[in-house]
């Protein structure tokens, strides 16, 4: 089981109660990198909102989805069809591609004066909209509410890690976080050896919020010391976070980024889920906090695109 946070029972603690929670967070960023989030605030009908235009999205035939396919390899937004990302080459397996598709988005707003071109090439290049009715307001609804979650988190995480409380508002003032709703079809009863709904592989940024479908099953982690896989269940309501690989770098391997995966398990029904993965601002410099040589220092956005180019098919 993996553990629990009460975002807002922190926020609202004092004293000694809230230095106790800031240890927990810590302890769990430590172990595993992986929590079930509750007090988050995001209001139900927000997630239903994004939840119901994304399953509008995926019933739609191929040929309409692929109105908003990526118009080339390497770009970051619009849909990404069925055999089109194996996330195990991200860490050099071999394997057939993931059995899901996606719909991806990015930053709502694009600031001015980057002086790298490829900040507008990639993080900032515009999303794609369908054109399915309010698909679009519910899906930046939701994107601005995670972008806001996103940033109390760091806020928390901040303290975990005895840093001031505002110490990462200063890396968010555009964040250049995605939003992916993913829908892995139903399973038939075999799939292929080694292939999986999603590959095993870490996050790439900084924090992950995830939405899995209630009830849902296959979703498992890599527990960093024993090696041992778990199923992590979240309850509903609930979002499950986790540390990316740009967090562990961060804190120089304070805390881990844990290997994960969405297991095919044969015969098991259609399955949806949103994933926000949340990055710092393009040009935000990431240097360990602990002040040593653990990690040369990086830019975020440039970061990220190394990272992202390993996975395509
Ligand atoms: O769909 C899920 O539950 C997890 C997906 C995931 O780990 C990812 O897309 O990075
Ligand atoms: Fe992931």
């Amino acid at each position: 089981m993996i553990r629990a946070f009460d975002l807002a029972a922190f926020e609202g603690a004092t004293g000694a109660d809230r230095e106790g929670r800031a240890r927990e967070l810590d302890r769990i960023c430590r172990e595993t990198g992986f929590l079930v989030l509750s007090g988050h605030g995001v209001p139900e009908a927000t997630v239903q909102g994004v939840w119901e235009a994304a399953r509008r999205f995926f019933a739609l035939p191929p040929e309409e989805k692929a109105q908003v396919s990526a118009p080339y390899p390497g770009y970051p937004y619009g849909w990404l069809g069925p055999n089109r990302e194996a996330l195990a080459r991200s860490k050099g397996e071999d394997t057939p591609p993931d059995l899901k598709e996606s719909f991806n988005g990015g930053p709502l707003t694009r600031p001015e004066g980057i002086a790298d071109p490829d900040a507008y090439a990639f993080c900032y290049a515009p999303t794609l909209w369908p054109d399915l009715p309010g698909f679009r307001e519910a899906w930046e609804a939701y994107y601005r509410a995670l972008e806001d979650l996103a940033a109390r988190v760091m806020r928390a995480m901040g303290v975990a890690l005895n840093l001031p409380e505002s110490f990462f508002d200063s890396y968010l003032r555009a964040p250049v976080s995605a939003l992916r709703a993913l829908h892995y079809p139903a399973m038939p009863e075999a799939a292929l050896p080694g292939q999986q709904r999603a590959g095993a592989h870490t996050d790439y940024g900084s924090l992950t919020i995830l939405r899995p479908q209630p009830g849902s099953r296959g979703l498992e982690i890599r527990d960093p010391y024993s090696g041992q896989w778990t199923e992590v269940a979240a309850p509903p309501g609930t979002f499950v976070v986790n540390i990316g690989d740009l967090m562990a770098r961060w804190t120089a391997d304070r805390w881990v980024s844990t290997l994960h995966r969405v297991v095919a398990i044969p015969g098991q029904p259609a399955r949806q889920s949103l994933a926000f993965f949340h990055q710092p601002d393009w040009e935000a410099e990431i240097v360990p906090l602990d002040g040593s040589d653990a990690y040369a220092p990086v830019r975020s956005g440039p970061y990220l695109r190394a990272k992202f180019t390993a996975t395509g098919t």
